[in-house]
């Protein structure tokens, strides 16, 4: 089934606005790829460096230009509790390799920051420009030039847009990537959220605090709300990087490991040396990145990528702008109600019928583009599966469910929760912002209130502390921008927002920082651009001024007279805090160079 025609329009819009990137881009992956097996070109010294570690029967198989050789990208460390499986993963890959055929080598390692262990702290000033450090880490294992193929392991935030990146600009490679899967259920996701609120309430202790947060996040696997690590895990399937039923499935388990072990197989598969090649820059075009969105909306996924697909696209020479994700949400119906969009976590929403059920559903939708080349093949309805363990250990797909297993966590195409998707674009006199409304109530859609103007998240909670925060009022947190301050998570906002408005307030929040992908019920118009250090008119606002959101119509906008308002000197902030400490120092040169919001915030593109 062809997809409506609305999402063809959209698409040929994208095809052509980047006619003048893709199209060199394309050349440069075809030449690389003619270029036969890549470790042709190496020296003997080269090659011998390249093997030395390798086994005599490994030697002599990677001194031919026959069998191929499999490179793996690691993300593991022990901080991310959705990365520590990964520690075991090389050694089943290789052996998944010689079983095929081939050989498997570590090709490299990339830094993966936990944004929950750095939430509120120095470090989130480097999350953002870690994603682009991750493609530059992933590019220097690459470089060894000693591989036919690359499976990429890593699932959090701004890891999977790194590796996509660095996936992309080694375009003439085959890319597989290879999650780690969930962790099991723990305290829900609410739960947590509303002892948290009486912590800051000051109704509960640290003691009982750290128990609910223990609860929630208590073992290996990805946290279970529907953030920026779990849309990252539906991204990667619904673009086909993932092996079909790959994103969901819980770590430790023998279903996990054969679909591990499959993965690396299929990586083998798809070489120059046989008869699929597949590289991942021809992988992907622009309907691959429109299926990205399309899933983004119908899942209610995270605003992160908002800026992490822009920059993976580009990576392709493919320009996706904030007006195709959110011309995108107009058509696209909401689906899925995960945490912060609802109460299920993602394995509610995997037992529910997961992304085969919600890909069967969309694609009947008229919603995706079928016709896409993918890891496992061609075309999507591939992807339409349940995976179970069979018989032989190896992975067996039975068709996705007809009908959902919880229409309250996962619904038809017939009936959505919402006709709509989940992000929306803001523009108005402030300039751009995006904002999630998936997760904010209808009510809640349009407010008009007073600035309360802050240049740091602490100073909120301070006037928080101080009941300061009274009446209706839209918090302008700013200079925190990727030239500010690295564009940190203000994640920590969301828990005293929400306790005002539970209390009845309307408020709601304008930055030109970030939040969390697991931020949800208080209405936000974030990644403002420009951005105050950029002389954005965010920094011309006023404690005081009326300003009106209003995600109904895509506006945001300061009720001032405009002559007025563009005469107001720009505020500044002292941002010598924000130079050195906590490894911010090294991250000066990337403060100085990051593009704007709306084309990712990237030191990788302008
Ligand atoms: O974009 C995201 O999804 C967040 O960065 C997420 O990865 C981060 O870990 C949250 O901060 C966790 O939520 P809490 O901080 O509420 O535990
Ligand atoms: S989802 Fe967030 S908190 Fe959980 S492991 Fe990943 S980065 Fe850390």
């Amino acid at each position: 089934m062809s997809a409506d025609k609305r999402i063809e329009a959209i698409t040929a819009r994208i095809v052509e606005r980047s006619k003048p990137h893709r199209q060199p881009y394309l050349d440069r992956v075809r030449a690389a790829a003619s270029k036969g097996v890549h470790r042709g070109v190496l020296s003997c010294g080269n090659l011998a460096h390249g093997f030395a570690v390798c086994s005599p029967a490994e030697k002599d198989a990677l001194a031919g230009d026959r069998v191929p050789n499999l490179g793996i990208i690691t993300s593991y460390n022990d901080m991310l509790s959705a990365h520590q499986p990964f520690e075991t993963y090389p050694a089943l890959i290789r052996e998944a390799a010689r079983e095929a055929g081939g050989v498997a080598q570590v090709a490299g390692g990339v830094p993966a920051m936990c944004d929950g262990v750095t939430q509120g702290q120095p470090g989130m000033e480097l999350s953002l420009f870690s994603r682009d450090l991750i493609a530059m880490a992933a590019g220097v294992g690459l470089s060894h030039n000693m591989f036919d193929s690359v499976v990429y392991l890593g699932v959090c935030d701004k890891i999977v847009p790194g590796l996509t990146i660095a996936a992309l600009t080694f375009g003439h490679l085959p890319a597989v990537f290879i999650p780690a899967g969930p962790m099991t259920s723990g305290l829900p996701n609410d739960e947590k959220a509303r002892v948290r609120q009486l912590y800051a309430e000051g109704k509960a202790g640290r003691a009982e605090l750290l128990e609910a947060e223990s609860k929630s996040y208590h073992g290996p696997g990805t946290c279970t709300f529907y953030g920026t690590a779990n849309s990252n895990q539906m991204l990667m399937e619904i673009m086909g990087f993932h092996m079909p039923g790959a994103s969901f499935i819980n770590p430790g388990t023998p279903l996990r490991d054969a679909l591990t072990k499959e993965a690396a197989k299929r990586a083998l598969a798809i070489t120059a040396q046989g008869n699929e090649f597949t590289p991942a820059g021809e992988m992907i075009d622009e309907r691959s990145i429109v299926n990205g969105v399309v899933g983004l909306h119908a899942t209610g996924g995270s605003t992160n990528h908002t800026l992490h697909l822009l920059a993976m696209a580009r990576a392709a020479g493919i320009v996706l702008t904030w007006k195709d994700i959110s011309d995108l949400s107009d058509v696209v119906p909401l689906l899925a109600r995960v945490y912060p969009n609802g109460l299920a976590d993602v394995n509610h929403f995997h037992a529910a019928g997961g992304m085969g059920f919600l890909i069967q559903e969309l694609l009947k939708g008229g919603m995706l583009h079928d016709d896409v080349r993918t890891v496992y093949g061609q075309g999507l309805q591939a992807y339409t599966i349940d995976p179970r363990l069979g018989e032989n250990g190896a992975v067996h797909r039975e068709p996705a469910p007809k009908v959902s297993h919880d229409p309250k966590v996962l619904a038809n195409i017939e009936t959505p929760f919402q006709p709509t998707g989940g992000l929306k674009m803001l523009t108005g006199n402030i300039g751009s912002a995006v904002i999630k409304i998936s997760a904010v109530k209808p009510e809640r859609h349009v407010i008009e209130a007073p600035a309360k103007v802050f240049h740091d998240q602490q100073e909120l909670n301070v006037a928080f502390k101080n009941g300061e925060l009274t009446g209706d009022f839209i918090a302008v947190v700013r200079f925190q921008g990727p030239k500010s301050n690295g564009m940190p998570e203000l994640h920590k906002l969301t828990t005293v927002l929400g306790i005002l408005q539970d209390r009845g307030q309307k408020v709601a929040l304008l930055t030109d920082g970030r939040m969390s992908g697991a931020s949800g019920k208080v209405p936000a118009a974030i990644h403002v651009t420009p951005e105050a250090v950029d002389n954005g008119p965010i920094g011309r606002i006023r404690n005081g001024d009326t300003i009106r959101l209003d995600a109904t119509h895509g506006t945001i906008e300061v009720l001032v007279d405009a002559a007025e308002f563009s005469a107001r000197p720009q505020a500044a902030a002292d941002l010598s805090g924000n130079e050195f400490g906590m490894g911010r120092e090294l991250f000066a040169p990337f403060r100085a160079i990051a593009g704007p919001a709306d084309h990712g915030a990237s030191v990788l593109f302008a």
